[in-house]
């Protein structure tokens, strides 16, 4: 939402602005001299001040200068009932959107306000932004479209709603998009809708007064409080019953809402968020989701991909987790072996990036002090599909199937010389393995689908004769 400061002595003009701004749901805030307004700029952010010439302290044109120095300096609309086009051409060459004369017609003000937002809102949109994406792995064209959209949603104060499938990495979206937002100062609050029960959701979203009901023994502050000059994002939105969507439309309409036992309404200015692995447009069909709120949070829509559309993503995912969890138990790096991340790749990540993560986690649990992690550290089930899914993608070769490798045409190794048969079985066991290494370079599942060979005992062999897979 934008911001406007409105500096005017005139208690009148003061009032008539802040219902002008109200009617249209734009925070504000109010300054009578130039001490108060430097004051609030410098602790708030604002994209537009309304600013008066004559001011008891001194005058408001001095003031230009500094706010055009400022970090994002907002526009400025002179609002003076003393113009004089000596101070009218000051106040244009000082960088100023607008000079209006007291009174002018509402109408008017309204329509420079309107413009001068407008126009700060393109800007906003418009200017390239270096994307703090620290934590967020992936560079897969559908990632990078994703990046796209999340650098305009950073840029911009409008309602978001972020769809995939559970463990996608919605939440991380939206925390970054907070976090790279103008708003990331300010905190990131979460509603977990599927745990919200309906007998506490106004007092966890409005917050009560003591005594307002058996058990309220203090004041307590409600999520929609908290996330004042922040995000609130609405998790897993597709859970929230019927008649809580109804009370929720009316604060992100209005942006106020009333603690509960409280008399008086407060107002909180968020931005708004939400995420959901649910078919809201099917909801709306059904009649179990409001069409209006479903239209209000669906001003900007990122859907995320699964993690099967994107395998590209799933190598350097595995590396990110592999090293961010082993540094976080304190141990060494561990290789990831072709197999492992073969394995990885063909498996479908019903749980998305959430699975892949608890599964490196399983596999370093497994490895132990190894220093590498191969499939068979992974566990049982995704090898298991991984294989079926692979035989039914490609049967075994009848036509090789059982004959050694070397008596096929054209394979035949030179014999090695004849010496004692321990010796002799040992040459033989590993030019064997030689041979399927050089048939199959780093493919394991196909190596052992070929020989007969149980995973462990491939590796003790090739531990044995110094080989790599
Ligand atoms: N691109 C990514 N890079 C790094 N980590 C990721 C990525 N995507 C997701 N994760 C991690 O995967 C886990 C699940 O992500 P997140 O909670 O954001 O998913 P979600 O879609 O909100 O899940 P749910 O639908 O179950 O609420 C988190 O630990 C998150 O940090």
């Amino acid at each position: 939402m934008p911001r406007v400061l409105v500096v005017d002595d005139d208690p009148e003009v003061q009032s008539t602005m802040a219902s002008l701004l109200s009617r249209q749901d734009i925070p504000h805030h109010l300054a009578k001299d130039l001490v108060s307004t430097k004051q609030a700029l410098q602790e708030d952010c604002f994209d537009l001040v309304l600013l008066d010439v004559g001011l008891p302290d001194g005058n408001g044109l001095d003031l230009l200068p500094e706010i055009k120095a400022l970090k994002n300096a907002p526009e400025v609309i002179i609002l003076t009932g003393r113009g004089d086009s000596e101070g009218a051409e000051l106040a244009i060459e000082g960088g100023v959107w607008d000079y209006l004369l007291k009174p002018s017609p509402i109408k008017e003000i309204k329509l420079s306000i309107s413009r001068a937002l407008k126009y700060r809102q393109q800007k906003e949109s418009a200017r390239p932004r270096a994307l703090d994406l620290s934590g967020v792995v992936g560079s897969s064209p559908a990632m990078q479209s994703c990046y796209d959209l999340l650098a305009c949603a950073a840029g911009s104060d409008s309602n978001i709603l972020i769809t995939g499938e559970t463990g996608v990495g919605k939440e991380l979206m939206a925390r970054t998009i907070h976090a790279n937002s103008s708003r990331s100062g300010h905190p990131f609050v979460v509603v977990d809708c599927a745990g919200i029960t309906d007998s506490l959701v106004e007092s966890t979203l409005f917050g009560h007064c003591r005594g307002a009901f058996t058990g309220a023994l203090a004041d307590h502050t409600g999520l929609i409080s908290q996330a004042h000059q922040g995000t609130l994002f609405l998790d897993e939105l597709g859970e929230l019953p019927l008649l809580i969507q109804k009370s929720l439309l009316r604060v992100l309409q209005e942006r106020k809402f009333r603690p509960v036992g409280s008399s008086r309404e407060q107002k909180s200015d968020f931005r708004l968020m939400a995420a959901t692995n649910r078919d809201l447009e099917g909801m709306v069909s059904e009649g179990t989701f409001r069409n209006d709120l479903y239209f209000r949070i669906k001003t900007m829509h990122m859907h995320l991909p699964p993690l099967r559309d994107r395998v590209q993503d799933i190598r350097p995912l595995a590396m990110h987790f592999a090293d961010e969890l082993c540094t976080r138990s304190g141990i060494a790096s561990k290789g990831l072996g072709a197999d492992f991340l073969e394995t990885l790749e063909a498996y479908s990540w019903p749980g998305n990036v959430r699975e892949l993560c608890n599964v490196i986690e399983q596999a370093l649990v497994a490895c132990a002090g190894e220093t590498n992690l191969y499939s068979m550290h992974l566990p049982k089930e995704i090898r298991i599909k991984v294989t079926r899914s692979r035989l039914e993608k490609c049967p075994p070769d009848e036509s090789s199937h059982g004959t050694p490798p070397w008596a096929q045409k054209g394979d035949s190794p030179p014999m090695p010389d004849i010496s004692d048969f321990k010796s002799y079985k040992q040459e033989c066991e590993k030019k064997y393995l030689q041979c399927l290494l050089q048939k199959y370079p780093g493919n394991v599942p196909a190596i052992l689908r070929l020989s007969g060979l149980s995973r462990s005992h491939f590796y003790t062999l090739l531990k044995k004769y110094g080989l790599e897979s």
